[in-house]
Parts: C-alpha cells; structure tokens; sequence
C-alpha cells in the first residue's frame, strides 16, 4: 500500500481505532505525524511501549487538544454517545482545513457538522481492518469535497477495501460488513460447539472448524465462482451435505440474516437519535 497523508490524530484508539492505526503504520504509509488518544493510562502507555505517541484523558485533559493540534485528517474511535461531546471539547483547537472522519454507528454527518466548521467523513469500517482485510464504507457530508473523499479512501486503503455510497445507505452497510465478522465469528462458535457435541476434542474441533471457514473464505475469493455453485459443489446429490443443508434451510437463515440486519439498523437509528 503507497499512501501520503497529512498529520493524523486518532481520538479512541480502542478496536477500531487501533486496527486504523496499524493500517497506517504499515511499510508504503507517509504522514508526517501520528498522533493517538484513550481514555485510560493504561492503554495509551500500551500503546507508548509500541512506539505511538499516546496520551490519555484520564489524568490529562489536555490530550485530545494535543492530538488534534497539528493533524489534517482527525478520526474519531470513540463511542457513538461520546461523539459530539469529544467533538465540542475538539472544535477550539482543530485546524480550519482540518478532515474530520467518524467510524462511529449511526451519527450522521449533519450532527457532527453542526459542533464543528470542518468537513466531515462518516466511515464504517470492519475490524479485518486490523490484518489489512477490511472493507470500508465512506460517506461525505455537506461539506466534504472530493478531495475530502479521497482522503478517506486514502485512509481507509491502508487496512483493505474502500466504497464509496451516499449516507443513506451507511447504516445499511454497517448491518453487514460493519457487524459481519460478528455473525461469522457467531456461526464459528456454533459449529465448533456442534464439533465438540461430535466427540472431538475443544482443539481438534476449534482446528476443523476454523480451516474449514478460512478455507472456504479463500476458495471462494480463489476461484471468482458463485457460492451458491461452490455450495452445490460440496452437496453431492443424496449425499449427507444435502441432509444437513435441509436442516438448515428449515431453520429460515435467509430470513433470519434479513431480520438480523434490520435489527441492527433499527439500532443505528436509536445511536442517532441520542439513545
Ligand atoms: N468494533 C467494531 O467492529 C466497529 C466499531 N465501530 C465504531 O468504532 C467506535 C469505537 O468502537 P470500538 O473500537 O469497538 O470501541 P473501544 O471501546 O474498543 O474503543 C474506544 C476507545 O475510545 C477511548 N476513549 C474513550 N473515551 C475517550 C475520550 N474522551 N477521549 C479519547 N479516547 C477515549 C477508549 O479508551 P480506553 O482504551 O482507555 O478505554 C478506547 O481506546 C464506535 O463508535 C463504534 O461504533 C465502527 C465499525 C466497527
Ligand atoms: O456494534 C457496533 O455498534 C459497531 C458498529 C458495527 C460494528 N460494531
């Protein structure tokens, strides 16, 4: 990855926020400052022993200001409740050309735009972000300019994947790459759990069942074919894959995946709307 960015501050360097920043810690990623803030001392001295300037609120007010005082691009990794809080405390000490990129679920741009002068992005990212194998949503809000845009791709290229779509559809997106590698890591547990049911040991089931999800991840990016064509694949017919696919599909996972996703969009709205 070949990337020049300005100075970035990272505000809430937790999970996501970490996973961004080792993206722009990677070989080929030029900035000239970086920047990082917690909560706790305890994990910006983590971070302090790997290298990152870090400091944390906790015993210093002042980090926050610190981070943003020279940064071009500023990303939010805080909590969604804590957004347009940490953003007033920001708004006297940002630069004027200053981006302002937000990871968090469901605050919308207009929200942010209305604490502070800057341009915003809104972004949901996945935590594969955190080995470089993310995929990003990006949304300009209104006075985000092309270049803005671009900026964020640029960010976001360093740990995977990059579309671009209007902000209608961010909370869409977040109900399945943002929350995704949960329902994945969710079917792992689950088949492990059925795994061990079967008689295996915790390892040897933990080992069969995450080859087989990593293994069939890559097949189907190996090959380019439809899974629905690497399914029926697998599915000899009057074989035992057909009796096991039957028991699932009278568990309604196409529907339950559907129900899943608008769940979790009814609580992206509840985020925006401050609860
Ligand atoms: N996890 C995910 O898969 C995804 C999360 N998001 C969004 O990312 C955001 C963060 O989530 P996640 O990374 O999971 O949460 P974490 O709890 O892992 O990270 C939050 C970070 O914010 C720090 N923090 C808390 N208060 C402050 C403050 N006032 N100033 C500076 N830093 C502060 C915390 O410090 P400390 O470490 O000391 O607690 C922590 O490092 C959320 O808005 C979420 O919606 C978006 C996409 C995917
Ligand atoms: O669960 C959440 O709210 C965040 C947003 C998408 C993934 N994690």
């Amino acid at each position: 990855m070949n990337a020049s960015l300005p100075a970035v501050a990272i505000i809430g360097t937790g999970s996501m926020g970490g996973a961004i920043l080792a993206g722009l810690r990677a070989p080929g990623v030029r900035l000239p400052g970086l920047r990082a803030t917690t909560r706790s001392e305890a994990s910006a001295a983590a971070l302090r022993a790997n290298g990152v300037e870090a400091r944390a609120t906790e015993h210093d007010s002042a980090a926050n200001t610190w981070a943003v005082s020279d940064a071009g691009l500023v990303l939010l990794g805080v909590k969604p409740a804590q957004i347009t809080t940490v953003l007033a405390e920001l708004a006297p000490s940002l630069r004027p050309d200053a981006l302002v990129v937000s990871v968090a679920a469901g605050i919308t741009t207009a929200a942010m735009e209305d604490v502070v002068p800057n341009p915003v992005v809104r972004a949901m990212p996945n935590t594969p972000a955190l080995i470089g194998r993310g995929v990003t949503g990006i949304a300009g809000g209104a006075r985000a300019t092309a270049a803005h845009l671009a900026l964020a791709d640029d960010l976001f290229r360093t740990v995977g994947t990059v579309v671009e779509l209007p902000e209608a559809q961010i909370d869409a997106l977040s109900t399945i790459s943002g929350s995704g590698p949960a329902y994945v890591f969710l079917l792992i547990e689950e088949l492990t759990r059925a795994a061990e049911a079967m008689g295996f040991e915790p390892d040897v089931a933990a080992l069969l069942v995450q080859q087989t999800f990593s293994g069939a991840a890559l097949l189907l990016e190996a090959t380019g074919e439809e899974p629905a064509e690497l399914r029926r694949r697998v599915t000899s017919p009057k074989g035992t894959t057909e009796r096991a696919i039957a028991v699932l599909q009278e568990a309604q996972l196409a529907t339950v995946f559907e129900r899943a996703a608008r769940a979790a969009q009814e609580r992206a709205r509840e985020l925006a709307a401050g609860a």
